[in-house]
C-alpha cells in the first residue's frame, strides 16, 4: 500500500461522525490537502453549525498541529482580525489528531487562478497586499515567523458570514519562534544553516541559500505573492519545487537594471523597487519598518488612482471597507501596549535607515 493510500484510510470519510470531549461533528467535504493532513468542512451535530477541521494523520513525519494550535492561541490574544479561532480539538485513536477552527472561505490562490485574466486588479492587489502584511505583522508581534507565504495559505472570509472582504492567514506548520522563550524576548541565535522550509517560487533568497530565516523573508515572499497578483505571473512559474538554484539566480538577478524592469511591468514600479531594495538591505536582526510598507502601498493606490471604497474583484457589488490599516493601528491603541513586540531588543540599523532615505 502506497503511503499515500495509508495516510486517507487514516483520515475522516465523507459523513462520518468525529466526536471530541465536548461535541461530535460530521465530515460534509473536503476543503483542501496539503503535505501534512487535510482540512474538512464538518457540522457541528447540535446545532448545525460550520466549521473547518484540520487533521493531521498519526504516522505524519513532523507534527504540525500543535503548532497551528500554539500560533492561533497567540493571535487571538492580541485579538487579530486576520486569524481563525479554535474551537475544539481531539484525536481519533490511531488515525488522526484534530483541531476545529472558524470556517473561511475561497484561498487567495484559487480566486486568481479562477479570475479570466489569471491577475487581480491592481486595487483588489493592493488592498488584499495590506491586508495580507497586517496578517503577518500580527503574527511577528506573537513572536512566530510564517516561512511559507503563498497565496494559498491566505483566504477571505464566507460570504455567509458576511467577511469576504476580511483576508485570514492560514497554516502555521512551518513557523517558528523567533524570539527565545526568556523574559528579554530576545532574537534567537541564527543556526549557522537551515534546511530549507518554504515554497520554492515565493521563498526569499536567504531561505533558498538555506539560510536562518527571519522577518524579513516572511515579507520578501510576500512581495513575490504580490507581484503575481498584479501582473498574473511571475518568471520562475514554470519551475518546480525542486529547481532552487534556478529560481534562485532568477530572484538575484530581478534585483536591478532590465530584469528588473520585466519584473516589475504591469505593476506600481517606483513603490514595489523601493520595498525590494527596503528589504534587500536588511538582515537577521533587523525589526522590519512595516509603516514604511504600508506607506509605499498607499503611495501606490495614490499614483494609479485608486479609490479607497473600489470593491474587491471577488466582491463587486459592495464598496471596500477594510480592515484597513487605519482600523489596525485602532485597535492596537486599544489593546496590546507597544512592549509586547517582541524582539525589541535589536533596533533598525543606521545602515538601514540610510538606505531608506534614498528611496
Ligand atoms: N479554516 C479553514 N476554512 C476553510 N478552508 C480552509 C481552512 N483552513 C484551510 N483551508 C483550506 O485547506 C487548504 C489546506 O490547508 P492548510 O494550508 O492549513 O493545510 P496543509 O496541510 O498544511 O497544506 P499545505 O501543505 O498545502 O500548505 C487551504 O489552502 C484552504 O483552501
Amino acid at each position: 500500500m502506497s503511503v499515500e493510500t495509508e495516510q486517507n484510510d487514516r483520515l475522516p470519510h465523507t459523513g462520518e461522525i468525529i466526536a471530541s470531549k465536548r461535541c461530535q461533528y460530521e465530515v460534509s467535504k473536503l476543503l483542501g490537502k496539503g503535505g501534512f493532513g487535510a482540512v474538512f468542512h464538518v457540522i457541528r451535530t447540535h446545532d448545525k453549525m460550520e466549521f473547518a477541521m484540520k487533521c493531521e494523520t498519526y504516522d505524519v513525519k513532523k507534527q504540525v498541529l500543535s503548532m497551528d494550535c500554539k500560533v492561533l492561541r497567540g493571535t487571538f490574544q492580541i485579538r487579530s482580525p486576520h486569524f481563525c479561532s479554535v474551537l475544539d480539538r481531539g484525536k481519533a485513536v490511531d488515525r488522526f489528531r484534530f483541531l476545529i477552527m472558524k470556517l473561511v472561505g475561497k484561498n487567495l490562490w484559487d480566486l486568481r487562478i479562477n479570475h479570466p485574466s489569471m491577475r487581480f486588479s491592481l486595487g483588489t492587489s493592493l488592498k488584499a497586499a495590506e491586508q495580507c502584511l497586517m496578517a503577518l505583522e500580527d503574527l511577528h508581534r506573537v513572536g512566530y515567523l510564517h516561512r511559507d507565504i503563498k497565496p494559498g495559505n491566505f483566504a477571505t472570509g464566507r460570504e455567509a458570514a458576511n467577511e469576504q472582504q476580511l483576508i485570514y492567514m492560514l497554516d502555521f506548520g512551518l513557523c517558528r519562534k523567533f524570539v527565545g522563550d526568556q523574559q528579554d524576548k530576545d532574537l534567537r541565535m541564527p543556526r549557522a544553516t537551515a534546511p530549507f522550509r518554504g515554497t520554492t517560487r515565493y521563498a526569499s533568497i536567504a531561505a533558498l541559500k538555506q539560510i536562518e530565516q527571519s522577518r524579513k523573508d516572511d515579507i520578501e515572499a510576500w512581495l513575490y505573492m504580490v507581484v503575481e497578483w498584479t501582473k498574473g505571473h511571475l518568471p520562475w512559474r514554470k519551475l518546480k519545487g525542486a529547481d532552487k538554484e534556478e529560481v534562485l539566480r532568477w530572484k538575484e538577478d530581478v534585483r536591478s537594471g532590465e530584469p528588473l524592469e520585466d519584473f516589475l511591468s504591469e505593476c506600481p514600479k517606483r513603490e514595489f523597487t523601493a520595498i525590494m531594495q527596503y528589504l534587500d538591505g536588511l538582515s537577521y536582526q533587523s525589526i522590519p519598518d512595516y509603516s514604511y510598507v504600508y506607506y509605499c502601498l498607499s503611495h501606490a493606490c495614490k499614483s494609479n488612482n485608486i479609490d479607497p471604497a473600489e470593491p474587491l474583484d471577488w466582491d463587486p457589488s459592495k464598496p471596500y471597507k477594510g480592515p484597513t490599516k487605519a482600523d489596525r493601528d485602532k485597535r492596537m491603541e486599544e489593546g496590546a501596549k507597544p512592549n509586547d513586540t517582541p524582539g525589541t531588543g535589536t533596533t533598525v540599523t543606521g545602515e538601514e535607515k540610510e538606505n531608506k532615505k534614498k528611496k
